[in-house]
């Protein structure tokens, strides 16, 4: 059949028939990867070089419903990202997203050992050390740096999360954006152990280039059911 007009996660639209009009969606470094923390190999130069991040609270962001999800667009030109495996560029914040499931059970894009977590924050960041915009860093193999942190469902919600999802009711429908009136602060989304998993990889939705350096934490931050399940 030919491909639905919106990419989507149908057996018509979804991840097995996107490189019919994606075409990199067809490549060797796609991405969500099921982690094997048994083969996954500890890089004694990344250890090194410590991962650092600045973030600078913003207020006055906007979230937007993509229709899979709700998308905060928070282009921060203050923002740093380098070191671990991003050599020696800086990376820029341009926007974080969530992904999540139908049940708690399952939501997260990648896995570990084969289990899913209830979702998975996606912080993504653009190469401003080579490239002058996001869209021409989205053309290179090291154009963008996404960190995933895991949401784990328990009995504590996420304050962060909240001034969040607290927006979601004004947002029903794809398309719809709405400014977010608390001031949000993207480094209390990241947990307080630091470690994690890298490799090369693209991105998890159309047009699904391979420019992604991945930088996936090991311990994932809980959320609560609600915060997870909109109505
Ligand atoms: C090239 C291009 C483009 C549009 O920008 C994006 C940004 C993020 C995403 C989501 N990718 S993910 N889930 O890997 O962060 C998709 C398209
Ligand atoms: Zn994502």
């Amino acid at each position: 059949r030919v491909m639905a007009a919106e990419w989507g996660y149908s057996p018509t639209n979804g991840p097995d028939v996107w490189a019919r009009l994606f075409p990199q969606a067809g490549g060797a470094r796609q991405s969500p990867v099921d982690i094997c923390t048994s083969i996954a190999s500890s890089d004694s130069n990344l250890e090194m070089k410590k991962l650092t991040f600045a973030y600078e609270s913003q207020s006055d962001l906007r979230i937007l419903n993509t229709g899979h999800g709700w998308k905060v667009e928070a282009p921060q030109s203050g923002s740093r990202l380098e070191g671990g495996p991003l050599g020696e560029d800086i990376y820029q914040l341009e926007q974080f997203h969530c992904h999540w499931g139908e049940t708690s059970a399952e939501g997260s894009e990648h896995t570990v050992d084969g289990r899913a977590y209830a979702g998975e924050l996606h912080l993504v960041h653009w190469n401003t050390t080579k490239y002058q915009s996001f869209a021409e860093a989205a053309q290179h193999p090291d154009g963008l740096a996404v960190l995933g942190v895991f949401f784990d469902v328990g009995n504590e919600s996420n304050d962060e999360i909240e001034k969040i999802v607290s927006t979601l009711s004004e947002i029903k429908f794809k398309g719809q954006f709405t400014d977010i009136p608390d001031v949000i602060d993207p480094t209390t989304f990241l947990p307080s152990g630091l470690g994690y998993w890298t490799y090369l990889g693209s991105l998890t939705t159309p047009p699904c280039n391979e420019c992604v350096i991945w930088i996936v934490y090991k311990e994932p931050i809980t959320v609560t059911e609600e915060q997870v399940t909109y109505h």
